[in-house]
């Protein structure tokens, strides 16, 4: 909300604006009705100026109009591609580990669906607005034709907007679990795209996603929205229904019983006609807001953090000396003790130009323990340090700047960068990696990017090598690298690709099952449910089981 709250302080000189031009349009829109309903009763004075004055009128409504629809078509719209920007540099400026435990569903939907019902929602604002400065205008015309029926109609307001609340809530509370559906409905649909090969040998397991995953879910939500549009439902032809017992009460009062002048009750029948389009496009728009709200809850609930900064950090990466640990813990956040994996306590000591292994068994700590050297996860306790300045929120984007790292999860960029931004000699560079490589007859470099990465799994990491060469940062973490490459591919790496790197003077930690190339390191650290252990590969296994 306190971004929605920002967005609209910007946009607060052009909110104005609007809300005039529109009150400017709405008096006009009664102007005319008045002016008609004064013809009726007494005639037209003299054709020329009366024509002009009307003519006048039409084109005052038109302008205003148009400007005030121009202005919040222009709020609407821009407070949408805002929100989109806004989320974008948020999700980029969270935590990893907060960005893991929220999951690809849940952030995938708020920029796209909930984005846009937001969306949806504000395009019905303005025109909510507007006609709702219509309906007051309207109103106080009423009040002017006739005190005591205006409270009568006040009433009839009140018995209206006392059902809307009432059933505003109960749709909220429908609209938001349809909302949690759309999470679950998500999750099912990326398993359906990403598990297209496993879902495609089984039979069985396209039954239980279709009929047990994806169905239940599915007709939950339908069931929900189903129900949220039928109370809307029945809560417009309510509203209908009250329009007209305002308009009966008001004959029966003016005719059957002569209480009423006729030339109120034929002033008031003209305004409520008026009035009932003004009504029908607000109660038309309140399910949307409603939904807007909802999404714009869900979008409030993922707490992100602060939008991401493009400045330059204030200290420009140093030449890497050392890395170190001491004491360092680590424990994921939101784990139950009983299955909580614990990291630590871990000391460790990497310098310049050192080639180190990590090596240890499945769920062992690897992975984690490189988020935790690169600054991409924060220590639960102890230091992680580098040059002797320790990792905390200030010094972690400076940190972070001297790594540069292929996890096991890698996302392929197609987008070449080079060495500090620069990209100078980079095409030659590119080529002269690419045929090292073996991928100058797959890949080509045009315009600064890779041509294709539709490529081999081993392929595509080669790639990602390609990308952290031309980068040229301090330290290269590899996580488990050379897993997908085949043996002629996996020498090349280990005797030729790894040695460059250590005489250019590059730092690399290297996690790894490949136990034949462990002489190949300056030192070797096993990890063993979280514990680092020195190893001593010529005396130890790196697999050995232990209890
Ligand atoms: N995002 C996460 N949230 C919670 N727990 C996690 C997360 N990622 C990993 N873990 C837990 O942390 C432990 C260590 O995982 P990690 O990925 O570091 O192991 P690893 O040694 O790299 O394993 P592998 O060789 O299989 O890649 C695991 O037991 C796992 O359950």
């Amino acid at each position: 909300m306190r971004l929605l709250r920002e967005l609209l302080h910007n946009a607060r000189w052009r909110i104005l604006l609007s809300i005039l031009s529109s009150a400017l349009s709405a008096a006009t829109s009664i102007g005319l009705i008045g002016y008609i309903n004064r013809s009726l009763e007494h005639g037209l004075d003299d054709l020329g100026p009366a024509l002009l004055l009307f003519g006048g009128l039409l084109l005052l409504l038109f302008i205003s109009g148009v400007i005030s629809q121009w202005l919040l078509v222009q709020i609407g719209h821009r407070l949408v591609y805002q929100l989109r920007l806004r989320l974008v540099a948020k999700v980029l400026g969270t935590a990893l580990e907060r960005i893991e435990r929220l999951g690809s569903p849940r952030i995938y939907n708020a920029l796209t669906k909930d984005v846009t019902t937001v969306a949806t929602a504000f395009k019905q604002l303005p025109i909510s607005l507007y006609n709702g400065l219509l309906l007051l205008t309207g109103l106080a015309y009423m009040a002017w034709l006739s005190v005591p029926f205006f409270v009568l109609t006040l009433g009839v307001i009140a018995l209206g907007v006392g059902l809307d609340i009432l059933l505003g809530r109960k749709i909220k509370a429908l609209m938001r679990a349809v909302r949690q559906r759309d999470d679950q409905l998500t999750e099912q649909f990326e398993a359906a795209i990403d598990g297209r090969c496993e879902l495609g040998l089984s039979r069985e397991r396209r039954h239980l996603l279709y009929r047990h995953r994806l169905e239940p879910v599915a007709s939950a939500s339908l069931a929900a929205s189903v129900r949220a549009d039928t109370l809307w439902a029945v809560n417009l032809n309510w509203t209908t229904l009250l329009v007209f017992v305002l308009i009966g009460t008001l004959f029966f009062l003016g005719q059957g019983l002569g209480l009423l002048d006729q030339q109120v009750v034929v002033g008031y029948v003209l305004a409520i006609m008026f009035l009932r389009t003004p009504i029908s496009v607000i109660l038309d728009a309140v399910p949307a807001v409603i939904r807007g709200h909802v999404a714009l809850q869900a979008i409030d609930a993922l707490a992100l953090g602060e939008s991401v900064t493009f400045t330059e950090p204030e200290q420009a990466a140093a030449p890497f000396r050392e890395l170190r640990l001491s004491n360092v813990h680590y424990r994921y956040p939101g784990q139950s003790d009983d299955f909580a994996f614990q990291l630590g306590p871990i000391d460790l000591s990497i310098r310049r130009g050192e080639l180190i292994f990590v090596v240890g068994g499945n769920g062992s700590g690897k992975s984690t323990l490189a988020k935790l050297m690169t600054g991409l996860y924060q220590p639960s306790a102890g230091t992680v340090s580098l040059n002797g300045v320790p990792l905390d929120g200030r010094t972690s984007e400076w940190h972070r700047e001297h790594f540069a790292a292929i996890f096991a999860d890698f996302y392929l960029f197609a987008d070449v960068l080079g060495e500090g931004g620069q990209h100078d000699g980079l095409e030659a560079r590119v080529e002269h990696y690419l045929e090292r490589l073996g991928l100058a007859h797959k890949v080509q470099f045009v315009d600064g990017r890779l041509s294709t990465t539709a490529l081999s799994q081993g392929q595509r990491k080669r790639l990602a090598l390609l990308l952290l060469m031309m980068e040229d940062r301090e330290v290269f973490l590899l996580d488990e690298w050379a897993a997908d490459q085949d043996p002629v591919f996996r020498h090349v790496f280990y005797h030729e690709l790894l040695p460059e790197l250590k005489a250019a003077g590059k730092t690399v930690i290297a996690i790894t099952h490949d136990d034949r190339y462990f002489d190949v390191a300056d030192r070797i650290y096993r990890l063993d449910y979280g514990q680092l252990v020195h190893y001593d590969h010529a005396t130890e296994s790196p697999f050995q089981l232990t209890s």
